[in-house]
């Protein structure tokens, strides 16, 4: 399996003056957990790290001093989101007919998650890691009025990895330009192309690393995690 691994962010929300995947937690960097992550899933085979070239020193010496196996390659990110992993689909190798596209802030993911999303897209044409939400969601207007609370129970908050086949993501991806779409996850573009996108069951931990606080519950996972572990 190919994964393409969004890492070109700035990290506004971290309030980071640096790409956030650098900030260190329980002694490593965020991106190189999500690389032992991958490299301990039997499945991936080829990585892509989509960041931008300012960056790419670093990245490079975080990757030196890891035990990784699996080829990386390095892919120039975009403005948005959504233009790196564009940028992501263009540099995939050719024989690349399925990729899961899995964010470098989500550290936390298992190799286990990596593995069953590779499974399953073999069965599907489009798919998402999700969690069913466990908060009442509100839809709120432009002056803070609910405007309804959709039934929960079909609810569920998207994570990645979300996997994919490489050519209709492709086409999608080339209409949301043609469209002038702008969408926060991959798996939009399926649903405004009218494709079916399937939910494979996340991780609780699974989070997207995005505030300061969330740095904070990263650290106690992962602390945990290593106490289970021994
Ligand atoms: N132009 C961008 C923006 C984001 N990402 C990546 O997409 C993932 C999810 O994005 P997010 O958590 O929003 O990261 P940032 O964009 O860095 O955060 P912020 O929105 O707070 O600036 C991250 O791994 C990020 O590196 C990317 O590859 N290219
Ligand atoms: C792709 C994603 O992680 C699914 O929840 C999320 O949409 C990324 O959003 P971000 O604003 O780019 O972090």
């Amino acid at each position: 399996m190919y994964l393409l691994i969004p890492a070109a962010g700035v990290g506004k929300r971290m309030g980071s003056n640096r790409n956030k995947l650098f900030l260190e937690v329980h002694s490593k960097s965020i991106i190189a957990w999500t690389l032992l992550a991958a490299e301990a899933a039997s499945s991936i085979r080829w990585i892509g790290i989509i960041s931008q070239p300012s960056d790419w020193p670093d990245f490079k010496n975080i990757i030196a001093d890891l035990p990784l196996t699996k080829p990386v390659e390095f892919i120039i990110g975009g403005a948005t989101r959504q233009e790196s992993v564009y940028n992501g689909l263009q540099a995939l190798p050719p024989e690349a007919e399925q990729v899961l596209i899995h964010d470098g802030a989500r550290c936390l993911a298992t190799p286990n998650l990596l593995n069953a999303c590779a499974a399953a897209i073999r069965h599907c044409s489009g798919l998402i890691a999700a969690i069913p939400v466990k908060d009442t969601i509100k839809v709120v207007d432009d002056s803070g009025i609910i405007q309804s609370t959709p039934d929960r129970k079909y609810l569920w908050a998207a994570q990645t990895p979300q996997g994919f086949n490489v050519q209709l993501l492709k086409q999608c991806h080339a209409e949301g330009i043609r469209q002038g779409w702008e969408v926060t996850d991959d798996a939009a573009l399926f649903e405004k192309c009218g494709i079916e996108v399937r939910i494979v069951e996340g991780e609780e931990t699974n989070l997207k690393v995005t505030t300061p606080q969330d740095l904070a519950i990263a650290e106690f996972i992962l602390s945990h995690r290593e106490r289970v572990r021994g």
